[in-house]
């Protein structure tokens, strides 16, 4: 599983297509490169186009792009169980709701659910404002040649990852981080390593090197490539959980001697966990630790990744932009000195919300959610009668399920920008086109968004599974984009003599030449030196 995403390109060259084909099914992440394709070629001629069985030497897989399997199964926690690798990888730190099922699953959740609410939104969005306005200044201070008007960076995703991991330090644990001051920060006496460091540096590991043993990590050779990596990974698989219990201690303390009542995910944790005691069902330390480290892990790369790509779109398409920036110029705060505030700003972003759902619809972060079978079940749909045998995988293709024709082929097309008509390829199927005007209903709807028929936008999963973080996604999107647009434009920067066509062409490339590793990512965006990777310009509006 671990080294046949590697050598993908290695085998689609070499093999021949018809092998190709098949085999690309068993290499992990094959839903984006693939999108529809296998369920025409394979399921089609069998009389349905949405589902097929694919039966190799591991367990029977049920792969399925049918929005009313999807509801099902996702409908059902009890019948369609998370799969063991995810306790493997993501249990790494103590059990969690995400690797839970059945009864502690149940009362982990309760929990978990209950403490993303308003007040860590409005925490969530400060910490959003605070933290893209320092990506902001240190992208102008980097460069000082125009900085009254424009300046650039080829590290602005990488930024965006740091906004994410810093809005999860200061909404999620209390342990607000300044923008600057990272680089600075002296680890606590007995640490090599600083809470956000090991952080980092434990999510970027969470699908591989991380399930070894610590002993073995911290024990690698220099000498080997990768070495210092896994040294590294190894002091902070030993830190993380340390650092953790070090703020869950001192939120304890405060909640203790009951000094102003802060908002943050682990002070909620604790007093919902508080509440339960008379009834046995608290979470344990391990729980405890298990649930603050599921939260960072499942809220960074998903997040992070989600504002990467929103990114790279508004570079390639600068008239969507404008389009955003009409919203963005009514929202203004009433006081342009001000930032903007959570409670007056938010509901007033329908079309950057519009934005985002459309970039989660076309790179999706989790490119399949998978469920697996313990007894027999059946699934009833309207095509007909899917029976499971146990121990069977269920893989719900996200990416198939948010391309389906007969959902989001021409949808809307009464809100959409006159740019539009001109601009659309004429020979590309509506439901592949970067279209966020599909989201808008018709002004005077009931509601403003789309809702699409059930099953068919999972990109936060649905039913009681669905993921507590998604508001908190939301409101951290929307506070990073009004801040990133409210006084700037973003713009790609030419390489050489390049057209505006010629850098189009490069960055929907760039935008195809992603990778699902745990969630979608572009691959050579990230951890690039002081050239290459794709530098984005950031320009003061006039
Ligand atoms: C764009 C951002 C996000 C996306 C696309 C996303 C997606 C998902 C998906 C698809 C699942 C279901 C996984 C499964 O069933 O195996 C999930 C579960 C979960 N997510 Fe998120 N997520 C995002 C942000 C967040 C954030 C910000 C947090 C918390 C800070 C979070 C916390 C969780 C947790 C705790 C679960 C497990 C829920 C359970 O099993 O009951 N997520 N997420």
């Amino acid at each position: 599983m671990v080294f046949s995403v590697p050598l993908r390109p290695f085998l689609k060259r070499n093999l021949p297509t018809s092998v190709w084909n098949r085999l690309t099914l068993t290499i992990y992440g094959w839903e984006f490169h693939e999108k529809r394709r296998p369920f025409l070629q394979y399921a089609a001629p069998q009389g349905n186009d949405k589902s097929f069985m694919l039966a190799g030497c591991g367990r029977l897989e049920l792969w399925t792009c049918d929005p009313e399997v999807t509801s099902e199964v996702l409908r059902r926690p009890r019948d369609f169980q998370q799969h063991d690798l995810t306790e493997l990888f993501m249990g790494i730190f103590g059990h969690n709701v995400l690797t839970g099922n059945g009864e502690s699953w149940a009362r982990q959740r309760k929990i978990a659910a209950s403490v993303i609410n308003e007040r860590i939104s409005k925490t969530v969005f400060d910490e959003s404002v605070r933290q893209t306005r320092g990506m902001i200044s240190e992208i102008f201070v980097a460069r000082t040649q125009d900085r009254a008007t424009s300046a650039s960076s080829n590290k602005m995703f990488d930024m965006l990852k740091k906004v994410t991991i810093h809005v999860l330090s200061g909404a999620g644990l209390g342990a607000s981080v300044p923008w600057r001051n990272e680089d600075g920060e002296k680890p606590r006496p007995g640490f090599k390593m600083t809470y956000i460091q090991s952080a980092k540096v434990v999510m970027e590991a969470v699908t591989g090197p991380i399930i070894l043993p610590s002993a073995l990590l911290t024990h690698w050779p220099s000498w080997v490539p990768g070495g210092p990596k896994m040294k590294q990974l190894g002091v902070a698989k030993l830190e993380f959980p340390q650092h953790t219990n070090t703020l869950l201690d001192e939120e304890r303390r405060r909640s203790n001697e009951k000094s102003a009542s802060r908002s943050n995910i682990m002070s909620q944790m604790i007093r919902a966990s508080e509440q339960d005691r008379s009834t046995g069902k608290m979470l344990s330390d391990e729980e405890m630790v298990g649930n603050l480290f599921i939260f960072t892990a499942a809220g960074f790369e998903t997040t992070a990744n989600t504002l990467s790509f929103a990114l790279m779109l508004l570079a390639r398409y600068p008239m969507w932009q404008d389009w955003l920036l009409e919203e963005i110029d009514e929202i203004q705060p009433e006081d342009a000195e001000q930032d903007f505030d959570y409670t007056s700003a938010y509901p007033k972003a329908t079309r950057i919300m519009a934005f985002m759902f459309e970039t989660l619809r076309l790179y999706t972060p989790i490119n399949h959610l998978v469920k697996q079978t313990h007894e027999p079940q059946t699934i009833k749909t309207s095509r007909g009668t899917i029976c499971l045998p146990p121990r069977t995988v269920v893989y719900m293709n996200t990416v198939c399920l948010h391309l389906g024709p007969e959902v989001w082929r021409g949808i809307n097309h009464g809100s959409d920008p006159d740019f539009v008509k001109a601009a659309s390829p004429k020979h590309t199927p509506d439901e592949l086109v970067f279209r966020p005007s599909r989201w808008l209903n018709p002004a005077g709807s009931q509601q403003p968004l789309f809702q699409p028929p059930k099953g068919s936008f999972v990109p936060w999963s649905m039913g009681p599974r669905v993921c507590p973080g998604q508001k908190m996604a939301q409101v951290e999107f929307t506070a990073v984009i009004l801040t990133l647009l409210h006084e700037h434009r973003i713009d790609p920067i030419p390489v050489g003599e390049e057209s505006r066509e010629q850098m189009d062409e490069r960055l929907e490339a760039k935008l195809n030449d992603s990778m699902s590793v745990l969630t979608l990512q572009m691959n050579g965006v990230y951890d690039i030196g002081e050239k290459g990777g794709v530098p984005i310009r950031l320009s003061r509006r006039v």
